[in-house]
């Protein structure tokens, strides 16, 4: 089954509205491949949402970068999946390992985010991935497994979910996956959701990589057979964005 090439840019807590105007206005004039080839999805900071969803050129749209596990209510300084669904933004990153490592959110907190949210209508942006000791102590696969079970024990749809593979060495290091270790997980985690899942999710299900993207990187990473696309934090604030939006046609050539 073809899978839509899928490129999201997690804008993380950066940017001024001045500065958010600029990059929309740079994707907007920017020359991409067709909507019918690459799913593009930005994620600015919850405050600049509205701002972003108002102005971005229609065949892109938005996600928030987070989102509480179940109803809003007491809940200070949080933001709802029900808040997300009312404002029309329609997709959500969830998992992501600055959260996971710095606000400590657990696999199974994760899950039941992911869970609730695709419950609510959310198109969710699922992140898994290990750190540098994990790797070098040879956990990797282990790791990545068991925040994905933690995903896969909570729902039974995957057609609203995007999994991000991102090693947490990679991100912001500079220091991006080789080709052939982003394809490498990607592929044992297909062979995970054919297992532990359906082989229908495992063949329909994108696999995204994200860590030190770059537009100096993504061809060779889009070449491989399981990368379905890319989550792109510094780069996603720079033109160069369009090049890696671009790097769809890698696929749509292929
Ligand atoms: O965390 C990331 C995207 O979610 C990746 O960040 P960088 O592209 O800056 O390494």
């Amino acid at each position: 089954m073809a899978r839509k090439f899928f490129v999201g840019g997690n804008w993380k807590c950066n940017g001024t509205s001045e500065e958010v105007k600029k990059i929309v206005s740079i994707l907007n004039d920017g020359k991409v491949a067709s909507a019918d080839v690459v799913d593009v999805v930005v994620s600015p900071s919850f405050v600049f949402l509205p701002l972003v969803k108002s102005s971005l050129r229609p065949e892109f749209h938005v996600a928030a970068q987070n989102c509480w596990v179940k109803k809003g209510g007491a809940y200070t300084g949080e933001i709802s999946a029900e808040m997300l669904v009312n404002l029309d933004i329609p997709w959500v990153i969830l998992g992501h390992s600055e959260r996971r490592l710095l606000l400590s959110e657990s696999n199974e907190f994760v899950g039941d985010k992911v869970a609730y949210a695709l419950s609510k209508g959310l198109k969710v942006i699922a992140c898994v991935g290990e750190t540098l000791e994990q790797r070098e102590s040879g956990t990797t696969m282990d790791v990545v497994a068991a925040q994905t079970k933690a995903i896969a024990e909570r729902i039974s749809d995957w057609t609203n979910v995007v999994v991000a593979y991102e090693p947490v060495w990679a991100i912001g290091t500079g220091k991006v996956a080789t080709p052939a270790q982003a394809q490498e997980v990607h592929l044992e985690l297909r062979k995970w959701l054919q297992t532990n899942v359906s082989a229908e999710v495992a063949a329909s299900t994108r696999i995204i990589y994200g860590g030190s993207v770059s537009g100096a990187n993504c061809k060779e990473l889009a070449a491989q057979p399981d990368v379905d696309g890319f989550l792109v934090g510094g780069a996603s604030l720079k033109p160069e964005f369009v090049d890696i939006i671009n790097a769809a046609t890698v696929k749509s050539s292929a």
